[in-house]
């Protein structure tokens, strides 16, 4: 199993105490699956794809991430985890702004040391990037930008994708296209796919679906 959550409880303090965001998740997932997690706004999405990713710490639960416990290491090996299999996309695209967009794409999977030039050119190519590698972020449209977001992360072929409402600011046609993308180079590469998403639409394209409400699995 690539991805194995139990048990997850999260909590945050907020100015009247403390609040149970996510009570008791538990999901699996293993390699070549794309899973859609939906819910309402508040229901614990982003939350819950934050604490897969390792990039926050629940306060019960475990996550596993290909049978290792990564609550369990220090932050050296948890981040080298991350590094190696884990690849994240958010809705604000966290580019560099001093980093041409080859250099923005190549730097992810140059620090995880699989920078394959054939992989990245024909990702970038199908991503619509090839007229745009010499380009700094500030010179591209948001919708460019998110598909350099995209590459960067697929560039690295982690096993596990994390995205969160990655085609959130584009329109519908735009958004179907860089799906059907997504889950083409996901699929290339065996990875699983873990998509926060509010469009019912786009959630029917993956293969499976979990269902937050209130911080539980519906
Ligand atoms: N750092 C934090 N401190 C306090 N409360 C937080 C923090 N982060 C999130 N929350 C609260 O946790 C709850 C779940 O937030 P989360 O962002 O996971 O929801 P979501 O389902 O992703 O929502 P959306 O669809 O609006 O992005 C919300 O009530 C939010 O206010």
């Amino acid at each position: 199993m690539l991805l194995r959550v139990t048990d997850l409880i999260k909590t945050h303090t907020g100015p009247d105490g403390a609040v149970v965001i996510l009570k008791g998740i538990s999901m699996a997932m293993n390699r070549g699956e794309t899973l859609a997690l939906t819910g309402e706004s508040g229901s614990g999405k982003s939350t819950l794809l934050h604490l897969v990713g390792g990039l926050d710490q629940p306060d019960g639960g475990r996550v596993e991430i290909d049978g290792v416990d990564i609550g369990a290491l220090n932050d050296a090996s948890r981040a080298a985890i991350r590094r190696d299999k884990v690849g994240v996309i958010f809705q604000q695209f966290n580019l560099i702004p001093s980093l041409s967009v080859a250099s923005n794409i190549a730097f992810q999977a140059r620090l995880a040391g699989v920078e394959n030039l054939d992989w990245i050119r024909d990702l970038t190519t199908r991503m619509g990037l090839a007229d745009h590698m010499t380009k700094y972020p500030e010179q591209l449209s948001g919708g460019q930008q998110q598909r350099v977001a995209i590459a960067r992360t697929l560039a690295a072929r982690p096993a596990l994708v994390l995205a969160d409402e990655p085609t959130g600011n584009l329109d519908e046609t735009t958004a179907d296209t860089v799906l059907d993308l997504m889950l083409a180079l996901v699929a290339e590469t065996n990875a699983a796919l873990l998509m926060v998403t509010h469009s019912e639409r786009l959630a029917g394209r993956m293969g499976r679906r979990l269902h937050l409400r209130a911080g539980r699995v519906a």
